[in-house]
């Protein structure tokens, strides 16, 4: 493992589905201890991005480096150090609270205790509860415990709080902070700018699947000669936030 190098580092990344290109050239570094926020429009790329840097999904052209493995060819050593926060379907429905995070904390050598899991995402008490009666919003703060179970070097978050209540939203807030303390790499999707700019040391906002800014949130607001990332992401994409992609 290479720790002189970025933690997670992507180059030129590219991918098209059936001839229509979606990711066009996107390179992104985030350092230890970083939070970089990707932003876009719906449709923009986002996903397939960190899907590519994930190694879920294999890019056409251009490279990925986290921690200095290739996340599809070290893919066992990878997942020992890169946090994807899951989609909860994945997730089997009859299984408690505590069944599936001891389920996942069997995978690492030094995972998180329980407690600290469970105050991490505030599901204490939940336990005993099965995932089935969770809430929508208890549903997803549970795949994020289950992202940071194995004390990651490299997160990546997928519309974090979307769908959260305010509370909740600012324990996740509290959470990213914690980990960009502990020197983890944080790749943050989202579409709410007050997020982006309450927590991202810097931003890349994706357009038509390529980069059209980047840099800290209030560097980006001002490159664009706008007062903030929302007014920014418009001039610069002539989109409103949540609005589709042609
Ligand atoms: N498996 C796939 N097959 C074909 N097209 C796809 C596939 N996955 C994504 N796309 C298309 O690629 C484009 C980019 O999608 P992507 O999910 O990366 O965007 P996004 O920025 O994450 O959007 P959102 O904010 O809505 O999640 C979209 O036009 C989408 O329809």
């Amino acid at each position: 493992m290479d720790t002189s190098q970025p933690a997670v580092s992507a180059v030129n990344l590219a991918k098209s589905y059936r001839g229509r290109t979606v990711v066009d050239g996107v390179s992104l570094q985030i350092g230890q201890g970083e939070v970089l926020g990707l932003l876009g429009a719906n449709g923009a790329g986002k996903t397939t991005t960190v899907e590519m840097i994930s190694g879920v999904r294999r890019p056409d052209r251009g490279s990925v480096r986290v921690l200095g493995l290739e996340p599809r060819a070290d893919r066992a050593m990878v997942r020992r150090i890169l946090g994807v926060q899951l989609q909860e379907s994945c997730l089997h429905h009859a299984l408690t609270v505590g069944e599936l995070i001891n389920l996942y904390r069997s995978f690492y050598p030094q995972p998180r205790p329980v407690p600290e899991l469970l105050a991490l995402v505030g599901l204490d008490g939940h336990e005993k509860a099965r995932f089935e009666s969770l809430s929508g919003g208890q549903q997803q703060r549970l795949s994020i415990a289950l992202a940071l179970v194995g004390r990651p070097r490299a997160v990546i978050l997928d519309e974090l709080t979307t769908g959260l209540d305010p509370m909740a939203r600012r324990r996740m807030w509290s959470t990213v902070e914690q980990l960009r303390g502990e020197g983890a790499a944080v790749l943050l999707v989202t579409h709410a700018m007050q997020e982006a700019e309450a927590l991202c040391d810097r931003v890349a906002m994706l357009d038509a699947g390529r980069i059209v800014a980047e840099g800290t949130p209030a560097g980006v607001a001002a490159a664009a000669g706008a007062g903030n990332l929302e007014e920014a992401f418009l001039a610069l994409t002539g989109k409103t936030v949540g609005e589709e992609e042609e």
